[in-house]
């Protein structure tokens, strides 16, 4: 049965860690093997970091830059480099490619999010392998993926993909980074993100050299991409020919089991796509009753608000320590919330001296996180 499958490398497996070099016998492989997987059917997208790990190599850059102009005239530089080189191994395997780059913001607006799905869908139809980056030389600090494990993940999702490869320079996931903790233990199968906590998995917050979010932002990953009901796999950048094997039911990396009954993709949309304007702080009745009951949220539980935003914008909703239970669209704009917090949604109107929604966040536009 054809597969639709998202393979996401790592600037850590492009580029050799001594020189900042293209890895360019790993680069072949990948193009080898999804060429391969084309060939056989299958539907292939692959997201490709490296724009600014090349462009520092091309320029003679030793470090990866912090500057945020610097890091995106670099990752001009080196974007047009990788698709030269992508470009030029396919086109030798007879494999059409396109290049895709992305921001953050086409994926906010609906109308642009439904727009990228259907090009995604045209390039797959025409047997096209997308190779897809963010749009770093545009992209604004405020609303960036940031990290390219997210964004693949993003994108599985999008596509409604079967299976997303995470490649690093890692053979899978342990306990600790193996890095600095040697005798940390592997861990083959993750059931559900939970069972991470449960572990006590330590991820560090750093990457290696070139690298951007370590394992942190692969686990965030594989929760946004096994919600949306796809597999997925971290395994080792330097043999992408496990991903064939992967997929006959080898169980080489670590493998995330997706959820078996997805999130609806409206809900993915307001959970992953949008990016949050603000906080609601919500007081155990309300959590218990959004979390465990099913329900809207109501002004009555709100304790404390975040932020400016507007009706209808994302907002986070929180517990009183701030960590995320859900998000949802609001009914209300910040400076409304402001005056009904507390209170029961029947004097709304008589404070508001106007008659509004009934709840702040119905459930059909709420998402637990
Ligand atoms: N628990 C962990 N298990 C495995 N690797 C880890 C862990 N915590 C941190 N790491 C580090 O994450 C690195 C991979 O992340 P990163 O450099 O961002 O890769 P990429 O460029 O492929 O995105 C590994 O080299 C490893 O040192
Ligand atoms: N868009 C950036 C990639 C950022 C990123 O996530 O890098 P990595 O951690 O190596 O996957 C680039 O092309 O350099």
């Amino acid at each position: 049965m054809p597969l639709t499958i998202v393979v996401k490398i790592g600037t850590s497996s492009l580029t050799q860690p001594e020189t900042g070099l293209l890895a360019l016998s790993t680069i072949a492989s990948v193009a080898e093997t999804l060429s391969q997987l084309r060939r056989e059917g299958h539907r292939v997208i692959l997201v490709s970091s490296g724009a600014v790990g090349v462009g520092c190599a091309r320029l003679g850059l030793t470090e990866r830059p912090k500057a945020i102009a610097l890091k995106q005239a670099v990752a001009a530089v080196g974007q047009g480099r990788l698709m030269r080189v992508y470009d030029d191994l396919f086109t030798t395997l007879q494999q059409p490619i396109a290049q895709v780059l992305l921001t953050r913001s086409d994926l906010v607006q609906r109308s642009r999010y439904l727009n990228i799905l259907n090009t995604f869908k045209e390039l797959l139809e025409l047997g096209v392998i997308p190779v897809v980056n963010e749009n770093d030389t545009v992209a604004v600090e405020e609303l960036k993926f940031g990290d390219n494990d997210t964004l693949s993940a993003l994108v599985a999702s999008l596509v409604k993909a079967d299976w997303l490869f995470l490649l690093t320079d890692v053979d899978r996931l342990y306990t600790a980074d193996p890095r600095s903790v040697p005798d940390a233990s592997a861990i083959a199968l993750v059931d559900s993100i939970e069972e991470l906590n449960k572990l006590q998995v330590q991820t560090g917050t750093q990457g290696s050299q070139w690298g951007t979010g370590g394992m942190v932002t692969k686990i965030s990953a594989a929760r946004i991409a096994t919600t949306a009901g796809v597999r997925t796999v971290i395994t080792q950048g330097k043999y992408p020919r496990n991903i064939e094997n992967i997929l006959q039911g080898e169980l080489i990396g670590t493998h995330f089991t997706p959820q078996p009954e997805p999130t609806s993709a409206r809900k993915r949309w307001i959970a992953y796509g949008l990016v949050p304007a603000g906080k609601l702080y919500l007081d155990a009745g309300a959590i218990a009753a959004i979390s465990q009951g099913g329900k809207s949220l109501l002004a009555a539980g709100i304790k404390t608000v975040e932020g400016q935003f507007d009706t209808q914008e994302a907002v986070q909703l929180c517990d009183s320590s701030g960590n995320e239970i859900a998000r949802g669209l609001v009914n209300y704009s910040s400076d409304e919330l402001q005056k009904i917090r507390g209170y029961h949604s029947r004097e709304i109107s008589t404070i508001l001296g106007y008659v509004g929604a009934e709840t702040v966040v119905h459930r059909d536009n709420l998402v637990l996180t």
